[in-house]
């Protein structure tokens, strides 16, 4: 059974600050049209559960349609690291991810989904370079961003752009166990996007 770890979107969704609301309403009401209700969406690309293509932090990056769909199909490995404000990598290597090309990491550290928190765990950079090492190709998250919210510089994304890691954001893994799962969490095919919100769904490997 595949169990859905994406972040509903109505329009209390929060937001990241100062960023774009989400919205949703109906354009054109089947009254109006004779024949269909019409909706109409506003939204930020890094609203709810989202990736991020590298045009987001990078002009010269690709963006979302560059993004090879293959990377949100497949086996993802689910790791709970809660209460924890740097990920280091001593840590995940003690983890044994060999052979570990998707890797969740469920920190429960996004406890209020209404507002965005203040502060959040990120990985250290050896962490990063560790997590490229043995090839993780994508690193997803519960929290709204990989580095920490005040950051202007983005360390961690460009770290793991140039790393080769791509990036998923948002999820809610707040029930899910640590094990071994098949994801899908494919991006909107926006030609010009930075981000794309996606539907990002678990189904437990048997093993
Ligand atoms: N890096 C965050 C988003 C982010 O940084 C952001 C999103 C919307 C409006 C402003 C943002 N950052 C501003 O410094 C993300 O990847 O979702
Ligand atoms: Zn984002
Ligand atoms: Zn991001």
């Amino acid at each position: 059974m595949w169990i859905d770890v994406s972040q509903r979107l109505d329009n209390n969704i929060a937001v990241w600050p100062g960023d774009t609301p989400f919205s949703y309403e109906v354009d054109v009401s089947k009254e109006e049209s004779g024949s269909v209700n019409i909706g109409k969406l506003t939204l930020s690309t890094h609203t709810g559960t989202h990736i991020d293509a590298p045009f987001h932090f990078d002009n010269e990056g690709k963006k979302v349609i560059d993004l090879d769909i293959n990377l949100y199909i497949g086996s993802a490995v689910i790791v709970h690291l809660p209460n924890r404000q740097l990920i280091q990598k001593e840590e995940l290597e003690k983890l044994k991810l060999d052979n570990v090309t998707r890797l969740l990491i469920r920190t429960d550290a996004w406890q209020n989904r209404t507002v965005y928190p203040e502060e959040i765990p990120t990985l250290e950079s050896e962490a990063i370079d560790y997590l490229a090492s043995i090839g993780v190709l994508l690193i997803g998250f519960d929290l709204p961003s990989v580095d920490h919210m005040e950051s202007k510089t983005l360390p961690n994304h460009h770290r793991l752009a140039s790393s080769g890691i791509h990036i998923l954001e948002g999820l809610i893994l707040d029930d899910i166990p640590s094990g071994l799962y098949q994801l899908i969490a494919l991006p909107l095919p926006l030609v010009e996007g930075d981000g794309s919100p996606v539907r990002a769904l678990l189904k437990k490997e048997k093993k």
